[in-house]
């Protein structure tokens, strides 16, 4: 079984406007609301490819109800930790060609609500896989993931992280087996500049040798993304399109290389779907759908390095 993890979940509040002028009123041209947060949305690409997951995290307030009830009625299998204080707004501006976005405050995780949550992953088992996404609440030590993913390799569970800041780095040391920080991430993550390609390989390679991370996928947005792993090495170029709303395609990508690992068991394939998904949602208002991926897919070309 595959869980999701999101334990810091928003709704999206995607606006869209001509122009942004701050200090005025402004109007949006058009605006829709998602249940959102990176897990969630690795649960909602994964059932577009009919694949089945539960997503498991904090929730509370109205804001929750909304994307508990979103998911519900999507048939995607929840089991949420209620809290009493509202689940984030994240605010996503697109006007004059730029996207901006206002990521909202964290409730807060007590102790008690934390361990329930962790007693939900007690009863995960060897072949379960659990991908841990997005950002932690800020009254959670910086080492949980970390935590986690030990916690969940000892019962021989398959991590998959997507995180970033000092909650990647302690992470890190318990070597998820897959990782898909974006380049910015990887720079800020070694505290260094990534100038070209060849600086994210060194560093990528970095993290697959010495931080034993089975699979790395470094996202590069409309650059595509480099893989290294104990699939090799490997530039893939992403497909060419006019982008219409990026939220959301880090988080396709993971699932795509989730979907491509989990039917083909091969890492070029993987990657090569993880990139296919991501520009998808990159090219569509909302997330991708499974044709889409897949129509895109023979425009996905592969240099091994
Ligand atoms: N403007 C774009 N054009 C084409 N593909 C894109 C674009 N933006 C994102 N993508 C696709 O989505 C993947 C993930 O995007 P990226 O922005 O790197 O992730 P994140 O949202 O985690 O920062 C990229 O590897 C690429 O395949
Ligand atoms: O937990 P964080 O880092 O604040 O990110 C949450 C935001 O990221 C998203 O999951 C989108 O992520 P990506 O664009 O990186 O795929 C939004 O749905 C959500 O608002």
């Amino acid at each position: 079984m595959i869980y999701t993890v999101t334990l810091n979940p928003a709704i999206d509040y995607v606006v869209s406007l001509d122009a942004f002028h701050p200090g005025e009123v402004n109007r949006s041209a058009s605006d829709y609301k998602e249940a959102g947060g990176k897990g969630i949305n690795v649960s909602r690409v994964l059932d577009r490819f009919d694949v089945s997951t539960t997503a498991l995290g904090f929730i509370g307030g109205f804001t929750g109800k909304y994307i508990t009830d979103y998911l519900t009625d999507m048939n995607i299998e929840h089991d949420f930790v209620s809290l009493q204080q509202d689940t984030r707004i994240n605010v996503k501006l697109k006007a004059a060609g730029e996207e901006s976005e206002v990521n909202g405050v964290s409730p807060t995780i007590d102790e008690e609500a934390y361990q329930t949550f962790i007693a939900k992953l007690e009863q995960l088992k060897e072949g379960d896989i659990v991908v841990l996404a997005g950002s932690l609440p800020s009254s959670l030590p910086s080492d949980t993931y970390k935590e986690i993913v030990a916690m969940l390799k000892q019962k021989g569970v398959m991590t998959i992280l997507d995180t970033s800041g000092t909650p990647l780095t302690e992470a890190l040391k318990a070597s998820p087996a897959f990782v898909k920080p974006n380049h910015h991430e990887l720079a800020e993550l070694f505290d260094t500049e990534v100038k070209n390609d060849a600086d994210v390989v060194t560093l990528a390679k970095r993290l697959h040798e010495e931080q034993q991370i089975d699979h790395v996928l470094i996202s590069m947005a409309k650059d595509g993304a480099i893989y290294v792993g104990t699939g090799g090495v490997m530039k893939l170029s992403a497909p060419q399109g006019t982008a219409v709303n990026s939220v959301g395609a880090g988080d396709s990508a993971v699932a795509g290389f989730i979907y491509g690992w989990q039917s083909l068991e091969n890492a070029e394939a993987a990657a090569k779907y993880a990139v296919a998904s991501g520009s998808a949602t990159a090219f569509s208002k909302t997330l991708c759908t499974k044709e889409e991926v897949e129509a895109l897919l023979p425009t996905v070309s592969i240099e091994h390095i």
